[in-house]
């Protein structure tokens, strides 16, 4: 059945307008008092636990599963006109400014300001957490482990230029737990001051890895102009702005941040170029029902050692997402895996394959199960 034609004029669209967004306002608030009463609940079961002497458990107000959840099924049932992904965005922000009302996250990340990982971090957490820059990734790491934040933000993988071998160093020392990941696709500019030119540029700064994705782009148009990694693209980006002469590698909000005009646009060699992040936690998160595992292990030296670490998967049909190699710093010329698949801990399946991955390693150490990234 066609729709009835809308003969509404302009004034009494508006009124609709105003009549909803009234309303829209009204159920917010109306959910947000549901958040503040789960919230309440919380509170009195971790007290009630206290009181029977059962540990000193911290009130955990963020359930990255329920949340999971909720945007999942946001944008199945979604009819539009507006994408799944945008209104999975407003709720976002709407549970984030739900979650506020108790206590904003404190959300450590890799800055500086202006960096992808606080985009990301944005992302997954919202406008209403406080988020706080971090010098380097041990510091994120360090920030969390102290209970100073509830949660870190780190970059794990781009897919032009493979893993961020540090966060996987840091993971090995460390006994914090992977809650999440963010997936942002990654744009990158040539940003200097303003009318600087493509011939004003001696020298261009950038995180290496930002230098390697756009590598071609600046062989081919930048030609024996001198390129300097520097530790990561904000920072860049920041002595671009003081420093005449000088183009920085970097996104939109350093763009912004720092005042700097494009000398060129979406420079990557890849246009698909994504990184993805981590979410790090105290807490191991329950099933959402669509989840990854990551974890670390590493294999007597004999032969088919690799091969008898992935049997299990095989055999138990489960997808790897990941698998990468790192050398292990405790004993010479020993190699650690970090692997991620499909699936949760708790899952009887992967629960079988962890049981038989022990029996083949020296090590393995599960960094955590977690949902997969929703938007
Ligand atoms: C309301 C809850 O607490 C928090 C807020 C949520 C929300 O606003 O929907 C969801 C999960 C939690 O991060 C809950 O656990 O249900």
């Amino acid at each position: 059945m066609a729709d009835k034609p809308d003969n509404r004029s302009l004034e009494e669209v508006r009124a609709d307008i105003d009549a909803i967004d009234q309303e829209i306002q009204q159920l917010i608030n109306r959910r947000a008092r549901c958040a503040q009463r789960v919230a309440d609940i919380k509170l009195a079961e971790v007290q009630a636990a206290q009181a029977a002497g059962q540990g000193e458990a911290e009130v955990v107000y963020y359930r990255p599963e329920r949340e999971a959840q909720v945007l999942r099924r946001i944008i199945d049932r979604n009819t539009g006109p507006l994408a799944g992904e945008t209104v999975a965005h407003i709720f976002r922000e709407v549970m984030s400014a739900c979650l506020a009302l108790e206590k904003p996250l404190q959300v450590a990340y890799l800055g500086p300001e202006g960096t992808f990982t606080q985009a990301a971090a944005l992302k997954h957490f919202g406008h209403a957490a406080i988020c706080v820059p971090q010098g380097t990734i041990d510091n994120v790491f360090a920030q969390v482990e102290s209970g100073e934040c509830n949660y870190g933000v780190v970059p794990v993988e781009n897919s032009t230029e493979g893993m961020v071998s540090h966060t996987l160093d840091s993971f090995m020392d460390s006994s914090l737990k992977i809650s999440g990941e963010v997936e942002m696709p990654i744009t990158h500019h040539l940003l200097a001051a303003e009318h600087t030119g493509l011939d004003g540029i001696q020298r261009i700064c950038a995180h290496q890895q930002a230098l390697a994705q756009c590598r071609n782009w600046l062989d081919q148009h930048c030609p024996g102009i001198e390129r300097q990694a520097v530790s990561s693209n904000g920072e860049a980006a920041r002595i671009a702005a003081s420093t005449p002469g000088v183009a920085a590698i970097a996104g939109d909000i350093a763009a912004e941040l720092y005042g700097l005009e494009k000398q060129a646009q979406h420079i990557e060699d890849y246009a698909d170029n994504t990184t993805r992040f981590l979410v790090i936690g105290r807490e191991e998160v329950p099933p959402s029902g669509c989840d990854k595992t990551s974890i670390i292990v590493s294999s007597r030296n004999k032969p088919g050692a690799l091969f008898l670490l992935l049997d299990p998967f095989r055999k138990a049909g489960v997808s790897l997402t990941r698998i990468d190699t790192r050398p292990s710093r405790t004993e010479k010329w020993a190699y650690v895996f970090f692997i991620e698949f499909e699936g949760h801990l708790q899952d009887e399946k992967i629960a079988g394959i962890v049981a038989e991955l022990e029996e083949q390693s020296i090590l393995l150490k599960p960094l955590g199960s977690y949902p997969q990234a929703v938007m």
